[in-house]
């Protein structure tokens, strides 16, 4: 029988199943950085939504998307998503630590550096939105691998209902956003 020291670096390197497995992985590291997010605005004058940063993040999804050669429409609507699901995650934990303050962080942290965080991510996305391309194009073998994805980074990373609610949100045009 295994440890519990075993199960838990199994668990903290437990990577989701399947073709999508990384691109999902990736999806949902970029949820839990919103979780970062929210704590460094919680209790702020920042709001949730910064529509001069999320400028930002689509010119340079846009520009590192003709980079790589992915359609940069379909790279921008997939990092659409992205900033919803960051938003659902984050309206969420500000409901969350409202009504439960003894829930809520208790540190501050730095939302300069949780953004280099976060343009880490795009980087790293767009890289494997670009190696899952043609796996993408096909419907039924992307829709089979995306749930198998899904499934087990939800179980893996143990998602409550909130960041899953985030997950469904951020990966529904995972299977189209290969289009030209
Ligand atoms: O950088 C922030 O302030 C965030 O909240 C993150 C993020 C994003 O997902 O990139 C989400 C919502 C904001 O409107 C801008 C950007």
């Amino acid at each position: 029988a295994e440890t519990p020291a075993s199960v838990s670096s199994t668990v903290g390197t437990a990577r989701a199943i399947g073709r999508l497995g990384t691109l999902t992985d990736l999806v949902i590291q970029r949820l839990q950085v919103s979780d970062e997010v929210a704590a460094s605005k919680f209790g702020t004058d920042s709001p949730i939504e910064d529509p001069v940063r999320e400028q930002q993040v689509l010119d340079q999804v846009r520009a590192q998307a003709i980079a790589v050669g992915l359609a940069p429409d379909a790279a921008v609507a997939f990092f659409r998503d992205q900033i919803t699901a960051s938003k659902i995650v984050q309206s969420g934990l500000f409901a969350l630590w409202t009504a439960n303050p003894e829930q809520a962080p208790t540190t501050r942290p730095d939302l300069t550096r949780i953004r280099e965080q976060l343009d880490r991510l795009t980087t790293n996305l767009l890289a494997e939105l670009k190696s899952t391309q043609h796996l993408r194009a096909e419907p039924i073998p992307c829709a089979v691998n995306l749930v198998l994805a899904n499934a087990s980074g939800t179980a893996l990373q143990r998602l409550d209902d909130l960041h899953r609610q985030a997950l469904r949100t951020a990966t529904h045009s995972v299977c189209r956003s290969s289009r030209t």
